[in-house]
C-alpha cells in the first residue's frame, strides 16, 4: 500500500529520497529499536548467532509450538531452537525483549568464491529504546555466557592431544581431539575424604572466582602438582577434575614439542575452561635448571647452536613462561596439572610457592580410601568387614589403590573371597615392609610383590622360602 501511494504521490526521482525520509520518521517515532544478528558475514560464521540460537533453545524447549531440533557432533543431548519466523519474548533485568528468527531465501545468486547457503538466517532483537543502554551490552554478554554454559553441559568433554608433533590439521589446529568419556569422578576416587573435599572446594573457588582474580590482578589460572607412586590415582583425579568442572583436557606431550615457540602456539590454541596436563614431567623434559636447553627425549642428542637463546629448543624457562608468564593468560580459566612419580627430581623453580598453587600427594591406600573402594567395588560398608583388622595393616602394607582395585575386580563375584584375599595380601605386604624396615627381605623384588596380589598363598610360600632360615619369618 505504501509503495503504491508513493508511486502516485511522488515522481520517480523523488521516490527513493522520500522512502528514506519516511523510514527515518518512522524510526524516530517508533518506541523500539532492532538489532540484526546474521548467521554469517559471508566469510566467517557469526559466533553471536550460534550463541543466541543455543540460548533461546533453553526457553524454546518449553514454549515453542514448532521447533528445530539439532544434535551437535560429540553432543549427548538434543538442542531445540526457534524455527523460521518464530518469535520469543524474553526478559532481562526487568526489561522485556523480543527475538525473531527470520529466514529468507537468497534470491539472486550473488557472485561468491564459495557457495553461500540458500537461506539467509537472522535473529532480530527488538527492545524498547529507553532500555537500549540499560540492557543491550550486558544482555548480550549474558546470552554469550549462558550459551557457553549450555554448550558445555550438552557436549561431552573433549580430550586433546598434540601427538601429531608440530604439524597442523586442515583448519590450522595443532591439537587433535577425541570425545572424553572417562568415568572417574570424585565419588569413585579413593582418597582421604578430607583431602578430597579440600580439593573440590579449591576447584569450585577457582571456577567461581572470576571477580576475585580480576580484583587481585591475577591471571585466572591455577596450578596443581600431583605426586606419588604409580597407581595412586594421579590420572584418575585429573579425569575427576574435568568431569567435576565440565572442562576439556589438553594432554600435552612435551616430547612432541621441539621449541619454546611451538609450545607457545600450542597454548594459544587452547580454549578457556580447560585443564592442561603434563604427565610424568620428570620424564618428559630435563628440568634440572632453568638454562638447561632441553631436552625432550627427541632433542636430547641435539646440541643448541652457539648464541642460541632458547628460542629453538624447549627449556625449563620456556615451560615456566608457558604456565606462569605473560603467555599463560592468553585465555582464561585454565588449570595446569603436572604429575610426577618423583617429586625430588623436579627443579626447585617448579616447586617454589606461587608456581604450582597446590601440591597434592597421592599416597598409598589409607583406611578411609579403602572404605571407598570396598563400597564402590563390592558395595560393602565398614560394618560388613573386619574394619579394625584392615585399619591395623593398611598403612604399613603400602598398597596402591590400583593394586587393591585389581584384587577387588578379580573377585567381584564373590565378596567374601575378595575380602579374604585382600586381607591376606595386605598382611603379607605389611609384613614385608616391616621386614624391610628391619633390614630383612628382598623388597626390590617387584615381581614377587605382584604375585602377592595374584595369589597371596603362593607369595606366602615364596616369601617364606626366601627367609626360611629365619625363625622370625616362620611366624608370618
Ligand atoms: N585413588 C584411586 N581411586 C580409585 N581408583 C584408583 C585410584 N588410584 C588408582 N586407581 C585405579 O587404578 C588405575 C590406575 O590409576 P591411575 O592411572 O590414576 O594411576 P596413576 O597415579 O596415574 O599412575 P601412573 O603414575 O603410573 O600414571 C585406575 O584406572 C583406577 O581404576
Ligand atoms: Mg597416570
Amino acid at each position: 500500500f505504501g509503495q503504491s501511494l508513493l508511486h502516485t504521490l511522488f515522481p520517480p526521482e523523488l521516490r527513493f529520497a522520500s522512502l528514506k525520509l519516511l523510514h527515518r520518521v518512522f524510526s524516530y517515532f517508533s518506541a523500539y529499536c532492532y538489532y540484526d544478528i546474521t548467521e554469517s558475514d559471508g566469510v566467517n560464521t557469526n559466533e553471536l548467532y550460534n550463541a543466541v540460537q543455543l540460548y533461546l533453545s533453553s526457553s524454546a524447549s518449553v514454549s515453542g509450538s514448532r521447533l528445530s531440533l539439532t544434535r551437535a557432533l560429540n553432543s549427548s543431548s538434543i538442542t531445540y531452537s526457534l524455527s523460521s519466523n518464530d518469535r520469543l519474548v524474553d526478559s532481562f533485568n526487568g526489561a522485556t525483549v523480543e527475538w525473531e528468527h527470520v529466514v529468507t531465501q537468497r534470491h539472486s545468486p550473488t557472485f561468491s568464491w564459495r557457495p553461500l547457503p540458500e537461506e539467509k538466517r537472522v535473529f532480530t532483537l527488538r527492545l524498547r529504546k529507553n532500555n537500549k543502554h540499560l540492557v543491550l551490552n550486558s544482555y548480550l554478554d549474558f546470552v554469550m555466557d549462558r550459551a557457553n554454559d549450555l554448550r558445555r553441559s550438552n557436549q561431552d568433554r573433549l580430550l586433546y592431544t598434540n601427538s601429531r608433533g608440530g604439524s597442523l590439521d586442515s583448519r590450522g589446529h595443532p591439537w587433535e581431539s577425541v570425545p572424553f568419556k572417562h568415568p572417574s569422578t570424585f565419588d569413585t576416587l579413593a582418597m582421604d575424604p578430607l583431602k578430597k573435599s579440600e580439593i573440590m572446594a579449591d576447584l569450585l573457588d577457582f571456577a567461581n572466582g572470576e571477580a576475585f582474580y580480576q580484583k587481585t590482578g591475577r591471571a585466572w589460572k591455577r596450578g596443581y602438582l600431583l605426586y606419588g607412586p604409580p597407581g595412586t590415582g594421579k590420572s584418575s583425579i585429573i579425569a575427576a577434575m574435568a568431569n567435576f568442572l565440565g572442562y576439556d583436557i589438553y594432554d600435552l606431550e612435551l616430547t612432541e614439542v621441539n621449541t619454546n615457540s611451538e609450545l607457545r602456539k600450542l597454548l594459544m590454541k587452547t580454549s578457556s575452561k580447560s585443564i592442561i596436563v603434563i604427565e610424568d614431567i620428570d620424564c618428559s623434559i630435563n628440568l634440572t635448571n632453568r638454562n638447561n636447553k632441553l631436552g625432550g627425549r627427541k632433542n636430547a642428542a641435539a646440541s643448541p647452536p652457539p648464541g642460541d637463546d632458547g628460542a629453538n629448543t624447549i627449556t625449563l624457562s620456556g615451560l615456566l613462561n608457558f604456565t606462569d608468564g605473560l603467555w599463560s593468560c592468553c585465555g582464561s580459566e585454565r588449570i595446569f596439572v603436572f604429575t610426577t612419580n618423583h617429586i625430588g627430581k623436579l627443579d626447585p623453580a617448579l616447586l617454589r610457592s606461587g608456581r604450582m598453587d597446590m601440591h597434592i600427594h597421592m599416597s598409598y591406600c589409607s583406611f578411609p580410601a579403602l572404605k571407598i573402594l570396598l563400597k564402590n567395588y563390592l558395595d560393602l560398608e565398614e560394618s560388613d568387614v573386619e574394619g579394625e583388622e584392615f585399619a591395623a595393616v593398611i598403612d604399613e602394607a603400602e598398597m596402591t589403590p590400583a593394586d587393591i582395585s585389581e584384587v577387588l575386580i578379580k573377585n567381584r563375584r564373590d565378596k567374601s573371597r575378595a575380602v579374604v584375599e585382600l586381607m591376606d595380601g595386605l598382611k603379607i605386604r605389611a609384613e614385608k615392609s616391616r621386614l624391610k624396615k628391619l633390614g630383612m627381605g628382598n623388597v626390590e623384588d617387584e615381581e614377587q610383590e605382584k604375585r602377592a596380589l595374584e595369589s597371596p598363598q603362593q607369595l606366602q610360600q615364596s616369601c617364606i622360602g626366601d627367609v626360611v632360615d629365619d625363625d622370625k619369618m616362620l611366624r608370618t
